[in-house]
């Protein structure tokens, strides 16, 4: 297992080019938040905006369109239970996020077949949340894109069976191989795991255990990998910078807020920026 830490990440961001645009820096649709859970949808696109991604768009329950515009004026809006505007709007997209705060009822179950459904190669998906109950009760088809999958240790239970007293490093890449995705494995020091290898996270701690600390981190991924050469350079990075701004707010703070996290990310982001 490969240890991510600050030689890691260190000049890892890259410098944005002269005469860029904001097409250069990712098109990235967050699918989430139903009546009951719109922060989450809202803190997993903030957490993305402020990564840098270039246009963010929202697919969620229509009563959350004025707290999302008041939070992120800069995202875009749709109703995700209008599942042909949905499926049309993912055509566009170089990535998607799916589940905070989706809900597991029949509309999510629809919600999520149209998602999956739309997708194409050359596009990624990240799988978190409720989603995540729904890609395995509903046994849905590997989509033909990217998957990521980013389970905390329960919804990793969902996914392969193992609970948090069985999982393992060599059954974990097993599993991994079968579901044919990436996966975060999120826990106090998160685990990656890649194709051709596994890597842990060092940075953490306990101010972090707050609702809405994980959609922070999928938006994150979605935001860096818009951005990247690579996907394990995108990843990598954003699961790094989550925990390290994190440390350095727990410092002097009982309870790092997800929220706090977005607002320290572009700051962060460029202390640690290339400048070659
Ligand atoms: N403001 C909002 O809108 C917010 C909305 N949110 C949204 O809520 C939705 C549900 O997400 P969730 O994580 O709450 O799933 P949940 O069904 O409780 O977990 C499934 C099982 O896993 C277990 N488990 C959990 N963590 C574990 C661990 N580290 N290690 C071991 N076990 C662990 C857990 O066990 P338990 O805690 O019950 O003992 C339970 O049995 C999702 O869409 C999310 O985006 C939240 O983000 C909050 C803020
Ligand atoms: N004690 C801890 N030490 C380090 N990281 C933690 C700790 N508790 C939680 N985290 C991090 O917080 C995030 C929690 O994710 P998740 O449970 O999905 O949150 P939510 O669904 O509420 O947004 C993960 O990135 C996890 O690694
Ligand atoms: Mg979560």
């Amino acid at each position: 297992m490969k240890l991510l830490n600050e030689e890691y990440i260190k000049q890892a961001i890259p410098v944005r080019e002269k005469n860029s645009y904001k097409g250069n820096y990712g098109k990235l649709l967050f699918v989430g938040g139903n009546e009951q859970m719109g922060g989450a949808i809202i803190m997993s696109a903030s957490a993305a905006v402020y990564s840098g991604a270039g246009l963010v768009t929202v697919a969620s329950a229509p009563v959350n369109v004025h707290a999302l515009h008041t939070r992120i004026p800069e995202a875009m809006f749709i109703d995700m239970y209008d599942l042909d505007t949905l499926a049309s709007m993912i055509k566009k997209m170089d990535g998607v996020v799916i589940g905070p705060g989706l809900g597991r009822d029949d509309r999510a179950i629809d919600v999520m077949n149209t998602v999956l459904k739309a997708l194409t190669e050359d596009q990624f998906i990240i799988i978190d949340g409720d989603a995540i109950s729904i890609y395995v009760n509903e046994l849905l088809d590997h989509p033909d894109a990217q998957l990521i999958f980013t389970p905390h240790l329960g919804e990793w239970k969902t996914l392969s069976n193992m609970g948090p007293d069985k999982e393992n490093l060599q059954d974990n890449i097993q599993k991994q191989k079968e579901l044919n995705a990436i996966v975060i494995l999120k826990k106090g020091q998160s685990e990656i795991y890649f194709e051709d290898e596994v890597w842990q996270n060092i940075p953490g701690n306990p101010s972090m255990a707050t609702g809405g600390m994980g959609d922070t981190l999928a938006g994150m991924i979605s935001g860096f990998i818009g951005q990247f050469e690579t996907y394990k350079k995108g990843i990598l990075s954003a699961v790094f910078l989550h925990s390290k701004i994190a440390n350095t707010l727990a410092e002097t703070y009982y309870v790092t807020l997800p929220t706090a996290i977005i607002d320290h990310i572009p700051k962060t982001m460029k202390g640690y920026t290339n400048p070659n």
